[in-house]
């Protein structure tokens, strides 16, 4: 079996690739990092390691690499014959990749290849294969749609394994957590078939991804958000305040009573699911910064992300979202000169306190007002430890 695989990142090399290959799969990884390309096409094989006592390394074979950016048609060919896509690259990047998966499954078309195919989405994000079928979509012909509706599926996935960044010698080396579960759902499968072991296949995926969404990934930025307002760098410092392990636990309380409400969930099951992620974000053999798991805050702050829509949702039920609604004001504090949408998020602020700066004060002197207002940003976003 063959696999196209987007993003030979954390997450991709670091459970994607594993699953693929503990599948007998070949793996065709497509990146724009001609670092990880060059590394994939030099020994086509790569180790994992568990974040774990003992540090247990997995080895994953049977692996390439495409740069999409160089070699855009060897992409298509691979997707032309290939059993299975998916990506893990990031919610806004699935845009700019859309034109090639195209490209690809058009080719499938003229190559009369009617086998059909599954297009998975791994990102943190709701309907993340859905939202890349609309954007692959936009770049198919009328009379290439109904080839695409027939033999392609794009069913919804959610995965949850932690993988920080990486600080290794060999750039294929990924450290992971123990913890993983990929859910796909089955009902959007175009290829219901094909099977992966070490994957579970649901026949509703919203009630699990929400659960994973606001748990893991509310909570884990939860710690991170709350974390830098205090002035710490890693995930590990900042969960051993209590003031920040407080904050977690009151957060996930408040997405946990909405996900039982919602759903059905048992409140103990939940709660033992809830534990075992702090006891996850507690692991001491995985370095996370908090930069990382904050990144891209204006993404993070969206209608039908991990906090806006549980606030949204907890408010329509009649339920508490007041613990929700602090983390959110720490988001807008989130400064990290290397992250663009904090920069943009820092500015816009900046932008707003000059304009409150003007009408409070009658002062002409732009510079002056920039000054006030760059005053009034760092007084709300100073570390309080
Ligand atoms: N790291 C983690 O623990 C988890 C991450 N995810 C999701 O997986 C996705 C990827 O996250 P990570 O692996 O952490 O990020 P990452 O930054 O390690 O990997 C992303 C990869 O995509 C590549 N890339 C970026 N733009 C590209 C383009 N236009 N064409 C081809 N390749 C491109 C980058 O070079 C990089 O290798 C995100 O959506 C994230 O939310 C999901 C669960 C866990
Ligand atoms: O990848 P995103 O959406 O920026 O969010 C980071 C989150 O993803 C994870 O890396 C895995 O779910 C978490 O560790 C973290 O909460």
């Amino acid at each position: 079996m063959k696999a196209v695989h987007f993003g030979a990142g954390n997450i991709g090399r670091g459970f994607i690739g594993e699953t693929l290959a503990a599948n007998d799969f070949s793996i065709d990884f497509v990146d724009v990092n001609q670092t990880l390309i060059s590394a994939l096409n030099e020994r086509h094989e790569y180790d994992i390691e568990l974040a774990a006592p003992g540090q247990e390394k997995i080895h994953v074979e049977n692996v390439d690499g495409i740069n999409n950016g160089e070699e855009p048609e060897k992409v298509v060919a691979a997707i032309a014959t290939t059993d299975l896509v998916t990506t893990a690259i990031g919610p806004k990047i699935l845009q700019f990749i859309a034109p090639l998966i195209a490209d690809g499954l058009v080719a499938r078309k003229h190559n009369d290849n009617l086998t059909k195919v599954d297009v998975i989405a791994c990102e943190n994000m709701i309907g993340g294969s859905a939202h890349l079928k609309e954007e692959v979509y936009k770049h198919l012909a009328d009379e290439d749609r109904a080839f695409v509706d027939e033999y392609v599926g794009f069913p919804n996935a959610a995965v949850d394994r932690i993988v920080p960044l990486q600080k290794h010698d060999d750039p294929l080396m990924v450290s992971v957590e123990p913890f993983k579960e990929w859910v796909v759902d089955e009902s959007q499968m175009a290829r219901p078939e094909l099977k992966l072991t070490g994957v579970d296949y649901a026949p509703d995926l919203e009630p699990f991804i929400e659960r994973k969404l606001f748990s893991v990934n509310t909570g884990h930025a939860t710690v991170a958000y709350t974390g830098q307002t205090l002035g710490y760098e890693t995930i590990g410092d900042a969960i051993k305040d209590e003031r920040v392990l407080n904050q977690l636990k009151g957060v996930l309380k408040e997405t946990g009573d909405l996900l039982i409400d919602k759903w059905g969930f048992k409140r103990a099951d939940h709660e033992a699911y809830q534990n075992k992620i702090i006891n996850r974000f507690e692991n001491p053999y995985i370095s996370d910064t908090i930069a990382r798991v904050g990144r891209t805050p204006i993404r993070k702050l969206g209608f039908d992300e991990r906090f806006i829509r549980p606030i949204r949702e907890a408010k329509e039920r009649g339920l508490g979202y007041a613990k929700l609604l602090e983390t959110v004001g720490k988001i807008y504090q989130f400064d990290v000169p290397t992250d663009d949408e904090s920069v943009k998020l820092q500015q816009m602020l900046q932008d707003k306190f000059a304009e409150v700066v003007t009408a409070t004060t009658d002062l002409k002197d732009q510079d002056l007002v920039a000054e006030i207002a760059g005053k009034l940003v760092a007084e709300f976003s100073a570390p309080r430890k």
